[in-house]
Protein backbone atom coordinates (compact mmCIF):
# COMPACT_ATOMS: atom_id res chain seq x y z
CA UNK A 1 0.00 0.00 0.00
CA UNK A 2 1.50 3.17 -1.01
CA UNK A 3 2.18 5.32 2.33
CA UNK A 4 0.14 8.13 3.25
CA UNK A 5 4.03 10.86 2.91
CA UNK A 6 4.35 9.19 -0.51
CA UNK A 7 0.66 10.25 -1.49
CA UNK A 8 0.72 13.87 0.22
CA UNK A 9 4.46 14.32 -1.69
CA UNK A 10 2.82 12.96 -4.67
CA UNK A 11 -0.48 15.18 -5.05
CA UNK A 12 1.57 18.35 -3.68
CA UNK A 13 4.20 18.09 -6.44
CA UNK A 14 0.88 17.71 -9.13
CA UNK A 15 -0.96 20.65 -8.22
CA UNK A 16 2.07 22.75 -8.45
CA UNK A 17 2.05 22.34 -12.01
CA UNK A 18 -1.23 23.37 -12.59
CA UNK A 19 -1.04 26.59 -14.92
CA UNK A 20 -1.94 30.01 -13.06
CA UNK A 21 -4.95 30.36 -15.82
CA UNK A 22 -6.46 26.49 -14.81
CA UNK A 23 -5.88 27.07 -11.29
CA UNK A 24 -8.11 30.67 -11.45
CA UNK A 25 -11.09 29.07 -14.44
CA UNK A 26 -11.64 25.55 -12.27
CA UNK A 27 -11.65 27.63 -8.98
CA UNK A 28 -14.37 29.75 -10.63
CA UNK A 29 -16.26 26.83 -11.72
CA UNK A 30 -16.10 24.93 -8.40
CA UNK A 31 -17.38 27.77 -6.59
CA UNK A 32 -20.41 28.46 -9.21
CA UNK A 33 -21.39 24.69 -8.80
CA UNK A 34 -21.28 25.28 -4.96
CA UNK A 35 -23.07 28.34 -4.81
CA UNK A 36 -25.72 26.00 -5.98
CA UNK A 37 -26.23 23.25 -4.07
CA UNK A 38 -29.10 23.08 -1.24
CA UNK A 39 -26.29 22.66 1.25
CA UNK A 40 -24.85 26.07 0.53
CA UNK A 41 -28.43 27.77 -0.14
CA UNK A 42 -29.50 26.44 3.70
CA UNK A 43 -26.22 27.60 5.26
CA UNK A 44 -26.55 30.45 7.50
CA UNK A 45 -22.59 29.28 8.66
CA UNK A 46 -20.37 27.78 6.73
CA UNK A 47 -16.91 26.93 8.39
CA UNK A 48 -13.97 27.43 5.88
CA UNK A 49 -10.38 27.58 5.16
CA UNK A 50 -8.27 30.55 4.26
CA UNK A 51 -7.05 29.16 1.14
CA UNK A 52 -3.02 29.00 0.17
CA UNK A 53 -2.14 27.71 -3.44
CA UNK A 54 -2.44 25.49 -5.07
CA UNK A 55 -5.73 24.95 -3.15
CA UNK A 56 -9.22 26.04 -4.81
CA UNK A 57 -9.57 29.60 -4.24
CA UNK A 58 -11.69 30.11 -1.25
CA UNK A 59 -11.40 33.98 -1.50
CA UNK A 60 -14.32 34.71 -3.59
CA UNK A 61 -16.14 31.83 -1.94
CA UNK A 62 -15.74 34.04 1.15
CA UNK A 63 -16.85 37.19 -0.56
CA UNK A 64 -19.95 35.84 -1.86
CA UNK A 65 -20.61 34.23 1.39
CA UNK A 66 -20.29 37.43 3.01
CA UNK A 67 -22.01 39.59 0.38
CA UNK A 68 -25.33 36.74 1.00
CA UNK A 69 -25.40 37.60 4.49
CA UNK A 70 -24.06 34.51 5.61
CA UNK A 71 -21.37 34.07 8.49
CA UNK A 72 -18.01 32.60 7.87
CA UNK A 73 -15.66 31.02 10.35
CA UNK A 74 -12.78 29.95 10.05
CA UNK A 75 -10.63 27.92 11.92
CA UNK A 76 -7.75 28.43 14.64
CA UNK A 77 -5.27 25.17 15.07
CA UNK A 78 -4.13 24.41 18.69
CA UNK A 79 -1.03 22.27 18.06
CA UNK A 80 -0.91 20.60 21.64
CA UNK A 81 -4.08 18.89 21.70
CA UNK A 82 -4.40 18.86 17.34
CA UNK A 83 -8.18 20.49 18.22
CA UNK A 84 -9.33 23.22 15.94
CA UNK A 85 -11.80 25.97 17.25
CA UNK A 86 -13.74 28.09 14.36
CA UNK A 87 -13.82 31.72 14.40
CA UNK A 88 -16.14 34.17 12.80
CA UNK A 89 -14.48 36.56 10.24
CA UNK A 90 -15.95 39.73 8.71
CA UNK A 91 -12.51 40.89 7.04
CA UNK A 92 -9.62 39.45 5.70
CA UNK A 93 -8.16 41.92 8.49
CA UNK A 94 -9.11 40.01 11.29
CA UNK A 95 -6.06 37.08 10.21
CA UNK A 96 -2.57 36.51 11.26
CA UNK A 97 -0.01 33.96 10.32
CA UNK A 98 0.76 32.65 12.73
CA UNK A 99 0.69 28.68 12.25
CA UNK A 100 2.21 26.35 9.41
CA UNK A 101 2.55 29.26 7.53
CA UNK A 102 -0.97 29.20 7.23
CA UNK A 103 -3.67 32.18 7.60
CA UNK A 104 -6.21 31.71 10.97
CA UNK A 105 -8.65 33.97 12.82
CA UNK A 106 -6.38 36.53 15.15
CA UNK A 107 -8.33 35.52 18.66
CA UNK A 108 -8.76 38.85 20.32
CA UNK A 109 -10.29 40.10 17.99
CA UNK A 110 -13.15 37.59 16.17
CA UNK A 111 -15.59 35.53 18.44
CA UNK A 112 -15.51 31.59 18.49
CA UNK A 113 -18.60 29.88 17.37
CA UNK A 114 -19.43 26.54 18.56
CA UNK A 115 -19.48 23.85 15.79
CA UNK A 116 -23.26 22.94 16.99
CA UNK A 117 -23.86 26.40 15.36
CA UNK A 118 -22.25 25.98 11.84
CA UNK A 119 -24.68 24.80 9.23
CA UNK A 120 -21.85 23.20 6.59
CA UNK A 121 -18.16 22.65 6.53
CA UNK A 122 -15.86 22.94 3.81
CA UNK A 123 -13.42 20.45 4.36
CA UNK A 124 -9.73 21.18 2.81
CA UNK A 125 -7.67 18.47 1.98
CA UNK A 126 -5.12 17.06 -0.89
CA UNK A 127 -6.99 14.18 -2.49
CA UNK A 128 -10.06 12.32 -2.71
CA UNK A 129 -11.77 9.40 -3.25
CA UNK A 130 -14.99 9.08 -4.94
CA UNK A 131 -16.60 7.65 -1.79
CA UNK A 132 -15.61 11.02 0.01
CA UNK A 133 -12.44 10.01 2.07
CA UNK A 134 -9.53 12.26 1.89
CA UNK A 135 -6.00 12.80 2.63
CA UNK A 136 -4.93 15.99 4.32
CA UNK A 137 -1.75 17.64 5.73
CA UNK A 138 -1.80 14.92 8.09
CA UNK A 139 -2.34 16.80 10.96
CA UNK A 140 -5.68 14.91 11.93
CA UNK A 141 -7.27 18.02 12.46
CA UNK A 142 -10.27 17.55 10.54
CA UNK A 143 -10.51 14.09 11.29
CA UNK A 144 -10.92 15.29 15.06
CA UNK A 145 -13.18 18.19 14.39
CA UNK A 146 -15.62 16.04 12.39
CA UNK A 147 -16.27 13.13 14.56
CA UNK A 148 -18.85 14.82 16.90
CA UNK A 149 -20.14 16.86 13.72
CA UNK A 150 -23.55 16.47 12.75
CA UNK A 151 -23.97 19.09 9.82
CA UNK A 152 -23.16 19.38 6.25
CA UNK A 153 -19.71 18.64 4.90
CA UNK A 154 -18.34 19.21 1.46
CA UNK A 155 -15.37 19.26 -0.25
CA UNK A 156 -13.87 21.15 -3.02
CA UNK A 157 -11.20 19.42 -5.82
CA UNK A 158 -9.48 20.20 -8.81
CA UNK A 159 -10.10 16.59 -11.27
CA UNK A 160 -6.49 15.11 -10.21
CA UNK A 161 -7.48 15.01 -6.40
CA UNK A 162 -10.24 12.18 -7.49
CA UNK A 163 -7.91 9.69 -6.54
CA UNK A 164 -9.25 5.73 -6.91
CA UNK A 165 -8.01 4.57 -3.37
CA UNK A 166 -6.42 5.78 -0.20
CA UNK A 167 -4.67 3.83 2.84
CA UNK A 168 -7.89 4.25 5.42
CA UNK A 169 -7.69 4.20 9.06
CA UNK A 170 -10.34 3.64 11.27
CA UNK A 171 -11.20 7.58 12.15
CA UNK A 172 -11.48 8.66 8.56
CA UNK A 173 -14.88 9.95 8.07
CA UNK A 174 -15.88 10.84 4.45
CA UNK A 175 -17.15 14.04 3.25
CA UNK A 176 -20.81 13.57 2.34
CA UNK A 177 -20.34 15.83 -1.26
CA UNK A 178 -17.51 16.36 -3.05
CA UNK A 179 -17.40 19.40 -5.97
CA UNK A 180 -14.70 19.43 -8.79
CA UNK A 181 -14.72 21.79 -11.56
CA UNK A 182 -16.76 18.83 -13.88
CA UNK A 183 -19.08 17.41 -11.46
CA UNK A 184 -20.72 17.64 -8.25
CA UNK A 185 -20.31 13.90 -6.55
CA UNK A 186 -23.65 13.01 -3.52
CA UNK A 187 -21.93 10.42 -1.28
CA UNK A 188 -24.05 7.40 0.18
N1 LIG B 1 -5.72 26.41 3.94
C1 LIG B 1 -5.80 25.44 4.85
N2 LIG B 1 -5.93 25.76 6.14
C2 LIG B 1 -6.02 24.76 7.07
C3 LIG B 1 -5.93 23.39 6.71
C4 LIG B 1 -5.79 23.09 5.32
O1 LIG B 1 -5.72 21.93 4.90
N3 LIG B 1 -5.71 24.14 4.45
N4 LIG B 1 -6.00 22.42 7.70
C5 LIG B 1 -6.33 21.10 7.47
O2 LIG B 1 -6.22 20.26 8.29
C6 LIG B 1 -5.75 22.81 9.08
C7 LIG B 1 -4.25 22.89 9.33
N5 LIG B 1 -3.66 21.61 9.15
C8 LIG B 1 -2.36 21.26 9.43
C9 LIG B 1 -2.06 19.92 9.47
C10 LIG B 1 -0.78 19.50 9.82
C11 LIG B 1 0.18 20.42 10.09
C12 LIG B 1 1.52 19.94 10.51
O3 LIG B 1 1.60 19.11 11.40
N6 LIG B 1 2.59 20.44 9.91
C13 LIG B 1 3.97 20.12 10.17
C14 LIG B 1 4.32 20.33 11.57
C15 LIG B 1 4.10 21.74 12.03
C16 LIG B 1 4.56 21.89 13.42
O4 LIG B 1 4.15 21.09 14.28
O5 LIG B 1 5.34 22.84 13.65
C17 LIG B 1 4.35 18.73 9.74
O6 LIG B 1 3.51 17.95 9.29
O7 LIG B 1 5.56 18.46 9.80
C18 LIG B 1 -0.14 21.77 10.03
C19 LIG B 1 -1.41 22.18 9.69
C20 LIG B 1 -6.44 24.11 9.35
N7 LIG B 1 -6.16 25.12 8.36
N1 LIG C 1 -10.42 11.19 15.65
C1 LIG C 1 -9.14 11.01 15.96
N2 LIG C 1 -8.74 10.72 17.22
C2 LIG C 1 -7.46 10.54 17.51
N3 LIG C 1 -6.45 10.61 16.64
C3 LIG C 1 -6.74 10.91 15.39
C4 LIG C 1 -8.09 11.13 14.98
N4 LIG C 1 -8.08 11.44 13.67
C5 LIG C 1 -6.78 11.41 13.29
N5 LIG C 1 -5.99 11.08 14.30
C6 LIG C 1 -4.50 10.95 14.21
O1 LIG C 1 -3.96 12.12 13.58
C7 LIG C 1 -2.87 11.78 12.71
C8 LIG C 1 -3.09 12.32 11.31
O2 LIG C 1 -4.23 11.73 10.74
P1 LIG C 1 -4.41 11.58 9.16
O3 LIG C 1 -3.18 11.01 8.57
O4 LIG C 1 -5.70 10.89 8.88
O5 LIG C 1 -4.50 13.14 8.76
P2 LIG C 1 -5.16 13.87 7.55
O6 LIG C 1 -6.60 13.46 7.44
O7 LIG C 1 -4.30 13.65 6.37
O8 LIG C 1 -5.03 15.39 8.02
P3 LIG C 1 -6.06 16.57 8.32
O9 LIG C 1 -7.29 15.96 8.95
O10 LIG C 1 -5.33 17.49 9.21
O11 LIG C 1 -6.37 17.17 7.01
C9 LIG C 1 -2.76 10.27 12.73
O12 LIG C 1 -1.68 9.94 13.58
C10 LIG C 1 -4.08 9.81 13.30
O13 LIG C 1 -3.94 8.60 14.00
Amino acid sequence: MTSKRFLRTILQQDLQKKPQQQYENQSTQIATRLFKTEEWRDATTIAITISRTPEVDTYPIIREAWEAGKTIVVPKCHKETRTMTFHRIQSFEQLETVFFGLLEPIVSQTVEVHKSKIDLVIVPGLGYTSKGYRIGFGGGYYDRFLSDYEGNTISLAFPEQIIPSLPLEPHDIPVKKLITSEEVIGID
